[in-house]
């Protein structure tokens, strides 16, 4: 590991000493980083090491309760976040920011200026943008409500906005967490021209590929310090694993041969159309067997959140029927989501936000969401808080979430360490049939190791798993089969020892490779 540099390159920011609690958690401690300006620099460490609050602290989000920030080598006091971007700072955060009815002009402008003068900016922004756009490659229907919009290019208005603004530090935080694929490698397009028209790019990722293959330097942060500096080209992942962490990461999955049994769900001509008439499904089929993964790839908005939640009882089923746990439902024969529960399906839904958690609930009320009707968490008439309270305690250790405390918030919880309680919460209850809807978005890399040993787990004790997830490496570790869907339908099944990325991002776009087709063919006759 090298120190940082002092010789005479132009720091963007600098930090000295940042120090920061929230009540019992200390999230930084006395923290020092330098940023070389025309960079792009990598922050890694666990869930809930410290980088968000640190990027929060630097676009002036929180205050530092201690230490200095210098930007462009001058000693700033970032009291907001206006003063941040009046200093040319910009952030991306994991959740878009964006107004979601308002157009991408209109979300630009917003907050930028008002009143008399807005039709008159309208035009400025717009012109302003179309140059943005082309300069960076940063292109996007421009009066387009953004609902409407893909998430990379949600991604996209924002990082312009940031731009109209001035900013020429810009900070992404998880930024290809929910991009496909083909979307983030775009995106590592514009993080190239934005450095070398001489900005700085700040980008917090849990993927290491990424971080070899975009960064410049960077920083490792482990339990609220800074624990090294490192300059890419001099390091590797599994060095930076081992920093992060603090022991070797294995950054492969073990597994055995899968010995599947009987089929425990099963999927017969499921179609499905939503309210503005658009068939999301059209007409699955498939099986999952007892002690087997079956993994479903496919760029996102293909039909697996649909399919997800037709499984797990949060859509009604329109067309075709669903065997499981020895019941057949359908049309006529339908189950809430907390029937769907008692008769063994558990579901890990994609976004922990909208579906997995409520943000003002404390862990432990979170903890049993679904499943407060448990005896455990019943005394007589009332719920039994302290059988609430030591249960979340006691699985919160075995998961390792951090902090370990059942009364914080939710909301205060990191992202990595917020999944971690939705995926103790469903594994825990070790159902016969687990839907699990990207297991490892925004995860550190010491927890999937121990989110995909659980998943193989449940597997190997005869469990009957269904995993979707955009994350190619993910699928091809985990499953056993693999099927890939696009536009609704499952265009075919690849064997693992045949699945690579190129037939598998193929197969996403619809292409079916010869090789696949010829064991189709061979299947079928
Ligand atoms: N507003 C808050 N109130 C209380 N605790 C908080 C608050 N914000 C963050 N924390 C705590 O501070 C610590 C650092 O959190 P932070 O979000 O900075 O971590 P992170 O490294 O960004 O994690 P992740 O990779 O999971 O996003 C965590 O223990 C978190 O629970």
């Amino acid at each position: 590991m090298t120190a940082q540099t002092d010789v005479a390159v132009q720091m963007a920011i600098e930090l000295r000493g940042i120090d920061k609690r929230f009540g019992a958690v200390h999230a930084n401690k006395n923290i020092d980083l330098k940023v070389e300006k025309g960079t792009i620099h990598g922050i890694v460490g666990e869930n809930g090491a410290g980088k968000s609050t640190l990027m929060s602290i630097i676009y002036g989000f929180y205050e530092a309760d201690k230490g200095e920030i210098l930007i462009d080598e001058k000693v700033t006091k970032i009291s907001d976040s206006k003063v941040a971007i009046a200093s040319g700072i910009g952030m991306v955060h994991q959740h878009f920011m964006l107004i979601q009815n308002f157009t991408a002009l209109e979300n630009v402008i917003l907050g930028a200026e008002s009143g008399m003068m807005l039709n008159v900016s309208m035009e400025k922004a717009r012109k302003e943008l179309t140059r943005l756009a082309s300069e960076y490659g940063l292109d996007v229907p421009l009066d387009v409500p953004v609902e409407q919009l893909s998430v990379g290019m949600q991604q996209r208005i924002e990082i312009l906005k940031a731009l109209y603004r001035g900013a020429r530090i810009l900070i992404l935080d998880e930024p290809t967490g929910v991009l496909t694929p083909q979307e983030a490698e775009h995106l590592f397009k514009v993080l190239a021209a934005l450095k070398e028209q001489g900005n700085t790019v700040i980008i917090i990722t849990h993927k290491l590929q990424e971080i070899m293959a975009v960064t410049d330097n960077v920083s490792i942060m482990r339990r609220g310090e800074m624990v090294g500096h490192v300059k890419t080209a001099e390091t590797n992942r599994e060095q930076l694993a081992e920093l992060m962490v603090g022991r070797k990461v294995l950054l492969r999955v073990n597994k055995t041969e899968a010995k599947p049994a009987g089929t425990l769900l099963k999927v017969n001509n499921l179609s499905w159309t939503d309210s503005a008439g658009v068939l999301r499904l059209d007409n699955v089929n498939f099986n999952v067997r007892a002690g087997e993964i079956v993994g479903i790839a496919g760029v996102s908005g293909n039909g697996q959140s649909e399919l997800l939640e037709l499984l797990s009882g949060i859509k009604n089923i329109q067309h075709g029927s669903i065997e499981v746990s020895g019941k057949t439902l359908d049309e006529n024969h339908q189950l809430t989501p907390s029937e769907v529960r008692d008769i063994g399906v558990a579901h890990i839904p994609e976004d922990r936000h909208k579906m997995g958690l409520v943000n003002s609930f404390a862990a432990d009320e979170a903890f049993i969401l679904g499943y407060h009707r448990n005896d455990v968490y019943n005394a007589k008439l009332l719920m039994d808080q302290a059988a609430i309270k030591n249960d979340c305690a006691e699985k919160m250790e075995k998961w390792d979430v951090r902090p370990q405390d059942p009364k914080l918030k939710t909301a205060n919880f990191s992202g990595g360490n917020q999944q971690k309680l939705v995926i103790a919460r469903e594994m825990e209850q070790s159902p016969d049939v687990l839907l699990v809807g990207q297991p490892t978005r925004g995860v550190d890399i010491g927890a999937i190791e121990s989110i995909h040993n659980r998943i193989i787990e449940m597997r190997d004790a005869g469990k009957a798993v269904l995993l979707v997830s955009v994350e190619l490496e993910e699928i091809m570790s985990l499953a056993d089969r693999i099927l890939v869907m696009f536009d609704g339908k499952i265009v075919g099944e690849v064997p693992t020892d045949v699945a690579n990325e190129q037939i598998l991002g193929l197969m996403m776009a619809n292409i079916v490779p010869d090789e696949v087709k010829a064991l189709q063919k061979e299947a079928h006759s």
